[in-house]
């Protein structure tokens, strides 16, 4: 069986392809921002992202005809339990309607759908960032009219929880995790026998990252957003692109911290530390939400490369369990071996209703 995954992100688009669990190769298309911003709306970019793709694949001699199936990351939809699920009109109406809000994994469903109906094959998403496992205690926020939302980065956090699973010699489903995804956003997980049944929210709860605020005080929050000085789309870019790291020290990028850091700049060392006291302080709350049973920490992501990061936080956390450092991301083989799971008959694509 073969299988192509599609992982867009907001300035790129990822590309493997797998055959029976082999990789046989990946890429990475780096959209151009002026392009990309001449697009309204995130789904409008699908025919423009579709076009790289095609190039792509004639460059690499992997024709589209030759793919038993198709898969993308997906998406903001309703919320939904974790899975592989079918990519039909009525989802991939969904993701181009962005009625549950938009976000450049949306476009993962919405192109794989459109190669999907050229050749004829099944398309399908993975674990999608509104994965929703959550249990009804966690949804309270504190205000009725506002329940906390499951939105993460569930496509690595279930993948590398997988993973530390086998480590320990059990399945998913046999073991308690906290996972945390610590890269341009931050997720950390409460994963019970195989379900998140808690996550802050990356986009707008949790521990400041490289790029977004995480929680703020909200009265001093509300006063800003009514201080005149910035309209609604400002304050959620500020929140969502020019928060955290960014905010404190003008960079996205940690190992530019880090150096600064290296050569002696003691507030860049306290950003840092910052960021990772705040992870270790949600791994701690995490840890209550399983009432300490916990076989592992996980860390995953971007950040977790960083020795200085993961020493830091694995001082404050480690007497709640041993802690696993997975870098990085293994969204392309989560992407495809979810889809290999239903090719191969192992498990049912769920239907998103
Ligand atoms: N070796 C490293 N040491 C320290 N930081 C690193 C290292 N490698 C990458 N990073 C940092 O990781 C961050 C990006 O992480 P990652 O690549 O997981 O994010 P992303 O894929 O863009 O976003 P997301 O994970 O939210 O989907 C950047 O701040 C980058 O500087
Ligand atoms: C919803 C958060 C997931 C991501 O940032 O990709």
């Amino acid at each position: 069986m073969k299988v192509l995954a599609i992982n867009p992100g907001s300035t790129s688009t990822k590309i493997a392809v797998y055959e029976n669990y082999t990789c046989l190769w990946k890429y990475g298309i780096d959209h151009l921002a002026s392009e990309i911003q001449t697009f309204s709306h995130v789904s409008d970019q699908y025919e423009y992202r579709i076009e790289h793709i095609l190039k792509l694949l004639k460059e690499k001699g992997s024709p589209l005809e030759s793919f038993d199936g198709i898969v993308g990351r997906g998406g903001m939809l309703n919320p939904l339990v974790g899975g592989t699920y079918l990519v039909d009109q009525y989802l991939v109406d969904s993701l181009k309607n962005a009625t549950s809000g938009e976000h450049a994994s949306n476009l993962g469903g919405i192109i794989a759908f459109h190669l999907g109906q050229r050749t004829n094959v099944p398309v399908y998403i993975v674990d999608p960032v509104s994965v929703d496992e959550m249990e009804p205690v966690a949804r309270l926020s504190g205000f009725p009219e506002l329940a906390r939302l499951s939105q993460s980065h569930a496509l690595n956090m279930k993948a590398v929880a997988r993973k530390a699973a086998r480590m320990l010699g059990k399945a998913y489903h046999e073991v308690n995790l906290i996972v945390a995804h610590l890269g341009g956003g931050i997720s950390v997980s409460p994963h019970r026998k195989g379900k998140m049944i808690d996550v802050n929210n990356a986009n707008n709860e949790g521990p400041y990252s490289v790029e977004r605020c995480g929680t703020l005080p909200c009265s001093q929050l509300v006063k800003l957003c009514y201080s005149g000085k910035y309209s609604e789309k400002e304050m959620n870019t500020k929140i969502l692109k020019e928060g955290g790291l960014f905010a404190y020290l003008g960079t996205k990028d940690a190992r530019e911290a880090e150096k600064r850091m290296d050569e002696g700049d003691s507030y860049a060392k306290l950003v840092l530390e910052g960021l990772c006291y705040q992870v270790a302080k949600e791994i701690g709350a995490m840890a209550t939400v399983l009432a300490g049973e916990v076989d592992q920490i996980v860390l995953t992501g971007g950040l977790a490369y960083s020795e200085f990061i993961t020493q830091e936080i694995i001082r404050r956390v480690s007497f709640i369990s041993s802690v696993t450092v997975i870098p990085g991301e293994e969204e392309m083989e989560a992407l495809a071996l979810g889809a290999l799971r239903v090719l191969n008959g192992e498990e049912q694509a769920l239907t998103y209703k």
